[in-house]
């Protein structure tokens, strides 16, 4: 049977068949994917075939498709171990408030970074639009200019209120959709108000405790009623940025990218070079400042996680 991966603990694998029946299954044999030393074969998202047990109802993955694209979180160690949090993904999007917490533009843009680098449309939600004062509109008005002008397209919604849900859920329609951000930011919250029947989770793990089996799960999906499905990363706080290399940093920044050939030196860095068309865009304001520093602190190697 053929099916669609919807929970991963590591060990056990829950898959989706086209009938929206759900079978756990476990691997056999090896998955391998050429160049990336993964902890976790299958993941989220993934394409699978399986086969029933005899006089079972769980499985066993026999085959892998092709993954359209994936998105991996390294290994806290040092090895080149990296584990895949979800694949097939038609869009990421990160949920960030402006307050109570701040998410930091450093965070906001390594979060982009690392989809232009998976080629993962990313929009950004910002939520909590209760809470903000006139200022804090106007800066939020300001802050979604600088990333719309990029592409990147912004929504501001309130998970508490429900303001602007429906219209968040018209862009969630027939889409497979990668939910991340920061502890605090409201994405339960806000999953809760756009999965009405979201209470089934906590049912499903209990569930799979029940087994025996250990319920860390990296990833979920779960189906929108009127089509398309999201998947939340609960525990991930960002994705790892791997295997870019220090001088293809800058084309997954749009604003260097569509620069890139009009510097003088066509190995330029972007630091400190004669004729550099990003640092000239830098200084005349056709390039943000925060985004020219997140640059140079990726690039440095520097955690921008706060
Ligand atoms: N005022 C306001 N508070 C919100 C909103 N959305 C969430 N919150 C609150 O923010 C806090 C964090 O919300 P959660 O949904 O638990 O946030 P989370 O991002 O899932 O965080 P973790 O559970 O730590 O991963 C809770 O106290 C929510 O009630 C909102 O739109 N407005
Ligand atoms: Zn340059």
């Amino acid at each position: 049977m053929q099916g669609l991966v919807t929970k991963s603990t590591g060990s056990w694998y829950q898959v989706q068949t086209p009938d929206g029946r759900r079978y756990d299954c476990r691997i056999k044999g090896k998955f391998r994917i050429k160049g990336l030393t993964t902890t976790n074969p299958v993941a989220v998202g993934d394409k699978v075939d399986f086969e029933l047990e005899p006089e079972q109802e769980q499985g066993v993955i026999t085959k892998l498709y092709d993954r359209r694209n994936y998105i991996i979180r390294k290994s806290i160690n040092l090895s080149k171990q990296a584990q895949i949090i979800a694949a097939n993904l038609d869009q990421a999007y990160l949920v960030v408030t402006l307050a109570s917490p701040r998410t930091s533009l450093g965070f906001i843009d390594r979060f982009l970074v690392t989809a232009e680098a998976y080629d993962i449309p990313a929009s950004l939600v910002y939520n909590k639009l209760d809470m903000f004062s006139k200022e804090g509109l106007e800066i939020l008005s300001e802050y979604k200019m600088v990333y719309e002008k990029l592409g990147y397209p912004c929504y501001e919604v309130s998970a508490l209120k429900g303001t602007n849900i429906p219209a968040l859920k018209d862009k969630l329609k027939d889409k497979i959709t990668l939910f991340s951000g920061h502890s605090g930011v409201g994405k339960s919250s806000l999953m809760n108000a756009i999965l009405p029947d979201l209470d089934l989770r906590t049912m499903e793990v209990s569930e799979w405790s029940d087994k025996g089996m250990h319920t860390t799960t990296f990833a979920e999906m779960y189906d929108l009623p009127g089509g398309g499905s999201i998947i939340d990363t609960p525990g991930i706080r960002e994705l790892g940025v791997i295997d870019i290399e220090q001088q293809e940093l800058s084309y997954f920044f749009p604003e260097m990218r569509s620069r890139l050939n009009q510097c003088r030196f066509n190995n330029c860095r972007h630091i400190n070079e004669p004729g550099c068309a990003v640092l000239e865009a830098v200084e005349n304001g056709d390039i943000e400042p925060s985004r020219y520093e997140s640059y140079l602190s990726i690039y440095n190697g520097n955690d921008t996680r706060s």
